[in-house]
């Protein structure tokens, strides 16, 4: 199955003193989604922010907002990041004691559920939730910190998530590392949604567009 190509700028790697400029700067260089980084201090080492930094980066464009709760425990904010204007919900299959309920209640909240997985945990846990997802996000660093290297050994759990997905009509997103010279890799592997930090943000303004459309090329060509 192929699924359509996205682009995902992770704003944790954006000026954070100028976040409604640098999303707009985003969304007109080509972004298909806006990636927000959610950290809690507690289930990864850093902090970022929380669902009003959501909220007020949400009148910007009717952009895809794809949040990724690194936060334990994840349900008691569900109902904030849904009305702070996600589109996609993920929270970490290692971050709750009820993955089946959490992806529940993204759904009944109206949202796309998203499962993650750290690099260490393997693609079967995932298993018996794929009916409630609707995107599947492999970690491709250990997650709290931007502009760390791609761990090239994720590409075998992507190919195994990608089989065990099958046909379902769910995403299978990348993050972490992901680069012109990364995506190939991952795309090869099945994934077709990209998160891009420093890789897009790391520049100046006027480089964002050549970045996304670089990691877009990469992408396709990796599917050749
Ligand atoms: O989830 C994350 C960290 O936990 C970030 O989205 C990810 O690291 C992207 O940053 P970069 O592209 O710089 O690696």
């Amino acid at each position: 199955m192929l699924r359509p190509i996205a682009i995902a700028p992770s704003i944790l790697a954006a000026d954070g003193g100028d976040l409604s400029a640098e999303t707009q700067a985003a969304i007109e260089a080509g972004a298909d989604r806006i990636h927000l980084d959610i950290m809690d201090g507690h289930f990864v080492p850093n902090l970022s922010f929380g669902p009003a930094v959501v909220a007020a980066l949400r009148p910007l464009g009717d952009i895809h907002f794809d949040t990724h709760l690194m936060i334990a425990p994840c349900d008691p904010f569900l109902e904030a990041f849904a009305e702070a204007g996600s589109d996609t919900i993920t929270v970490h299959a290692e971050a709750g004691a009820h993955l089946h309920r959490s992806l529940q209640a993204i759904r009944a909240l109206g949202k796309r559920a998203g499962v993650a997985i750290n690099p260490a945990t393997p693609a079967v846990a995932v298993e018996h939730v794929l009916d409630l997802a609707d995107l599947v996000l492999c970690m491709t660093v250990n997650p709290g910190f931007g502009g760390q290297r791609f761990i090239a050994g994720m590409t075998d759990k992507i190919a195994a998530l990608c089989a065990m997905i099958g046909d379902r009509p769910i995403d299978i997103e990348v993050d972490g590392g992901i680069s012109q010279e990364t995506a190939g890799l991952a795309a090869a592997a099945g994934a077709n949604v990209f998160v891009a930090g420093s890789s897009v943000f790391g520049g100046a303004r006027d480089t964002y567009a050549g970045a996304i459309a670089g990691i877009r090329q990469a992408a396709e060509k990796g599917r050749d």
